[in-house]
């Protein structure tokens, strides 16, 4: 017996060192450079996007370091996501024993997770229902979907006859209904034919706002409250008031995209708030979930939300327990300080920008809170060359439109991080600049 013992425990000790020096090595190695690893990507993944050549490989809070160990400050946190920073301690804790525990039932049966998320949610932002999505561009769907059977069902517009205004110079994501409302030729060309009863005006255009809205097949007007990608257009003050007045006026439902602008990155919760103004249907996304796993929300009060029926809209993963309880922790935490920080962190910002940047070469500093950017001049280079200047300084952010580049770091960045940002702008824009185009 003792030998059969010995001999089953050698086998169960082979098996493990077997397979845990097996994990070592494949599939993740972690000894190729970063040439080699952009080779092997460029290689075998669709080529939809042009990074940054920087290979991460390791976050936390608002440093990322690469693959040879170099350190960055992260000005990007993922497009506005990671608005806590890389792996924040609480929210990995919550991670790491929901995941342990129930990560995933889809709703064909209730879990003991969605019923305090959707509870805490609604109370949070105030609205009487939540309808948990995954990706931002998956709100927006929902958003459109509910708003179209809204005026079916509630406005009586005629059958199929829907109008949804949207605004020029949108982004939303990359669906077809979400290119069909673009006016990014990148983005829409040769994905047609789009989907019908899109129309577009221009942004932070209140007169057009109004001939738009007279329509009565308009059911809603979507927008973003500061457009993100299209290079942080901050609007006129008044215009989101106006925007609530003329669509209470044409009886037309305003869905605020604030899935780049919410959760904080503002300077406040929400930057509807920044006006004192409420939409009738609220998208939030990206970070939700702490930036561990994508989440998003749509919220609504009843008289809008409850057109929505058993089988009509949902997701596989809409609602999960893990996502769920890592957007109680994350909304909680936003709420200990963070908000607060992005509004006096963002100040600091952009007055320092201001006050030791060449105005030649940077001619514009705008933005709210954490949400910035900067436009280039173009006598001197491109916003790409200087993301590539600011990335050899020890920064990573990523150009916009509109000749800019963002700068949206984590909203609980400190101070001492947002100086040394600063210090690394100043020196990335003087080398920027000392190469003039000729
Ligand atoms: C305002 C806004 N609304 C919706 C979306 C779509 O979210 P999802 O990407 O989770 O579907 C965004 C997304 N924002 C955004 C910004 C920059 C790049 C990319 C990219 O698709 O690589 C996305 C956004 O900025």
């Amino acid at each position: 017996i003792k030998t059969m013992a010995l001999e089953i425990i050698s086998k169960q000790l082979f098996k493990h060192n077997f397979v845990s020096s097996l994990k070592k090595s494949f599939p993740v190695c972690y000894t190729h450079s970063s040439s080699d690893l952009i080779k092997k990507e460029s290689k075998h993944n669709a080529q939809n996007y042009q990074p940054i050549p920087v290979v991460i490989k390791k976050g936390k809070g608002s440093y990322v370091w690469d693959v040879e160990d170099r350190k960055y400050l992260d000005f990007l946190a993922g497009y506005a996501t990671l608005n806590l920073g890389h792996a924040h301690p609480e929210i990995l804790e919550v991670l790491k024993e929901q995941a342990g525990i129930l990560s995933h039932t889809s709703r064909a049966f209730f879990n003991n997770i969605l019923p305090e998320f959707v509870e805490y949610i609604t109370n949070y932002f105030n609205y009487d229902r939540v309808l948990p999505m995954n990706t931002g561009v998956e709100g927006g769907e929902t958003a459109v979907k509910i708003a179209r059977r809204w005026g079916y069902r509630v406005k009586k517009i005629p059958s199929n006859k829907a109008v949804v205004v949207f605004v020029r110079n949108n982004f939303w994501g990359r669906t077809l209904s979400a290119v069909s409302s673009s006016t990014n030729p990148t983005a829409y060309e040769d994905f047609g034919p789009y989907m019908p009863g899109f129309t577009l005006i221009p942004y932070d255009d209140t007169a057009a706002l109004q001939e738009a809205l007279s329509n009565p097949n308009v059911c809603a007007f979507m927008m973003e409250p500061i457009q993100g990608e299209a290079g942080v257009i901050v609007p006129k003050d008044g215009y989101l008031k106006e925007v609530r007045r003329l669509c209470d006026e044409h009886n037309v439902l305003w869905i605020a995209d604030e899935i780049q602008t919410g959760l904080g990155r503002t300077g406040r919760l929400l930057a509807v708030d920044h006006e004192e103004v409420r939409p009738d249907i609220l998208i939030i996304g990206k970070g939700l979930a702490g930036g561990f796993v994508p989440m998003s929300a749509v919220l609504a009060n009843d008289n809008v939300m409850n057109v929505i029926t058993p089988g009509s809209h949902g997701s596989t993963f809409g609602g999960n327990p893990l996502a769920t309880r890592l957007a109680i922790t994350t909304l909680r935490l936003l709420k200990e300080g963070a908000i607060d920080n992005a509004a006096v962190m963002g100040e600091k910002f952009r007055r320092e920008l201001r006050n030791n940047l060449p105005k030649d070469v940077i001619p514009i500093v705008r933005g709210r809170g954490m949400m910035n950017a900067i436009c280039v001049n173009p006598d001197y280079g491109t916003p790409w060359d200087l993301c590539l200047e600011l990335k050899d300084q020890g920064l990573l952010s990523k150009p916009c439109d509109g000749n800019a580049m963002r700068f949206t770091p984590p909203i609980n960045m400190n101070e001492i991080e947002l100086q040394e940002g600063l210090e690394m702008i100043y020196k990335a824009v003087k080398e920027f600049s000392s190469t003039k185009m000729q």
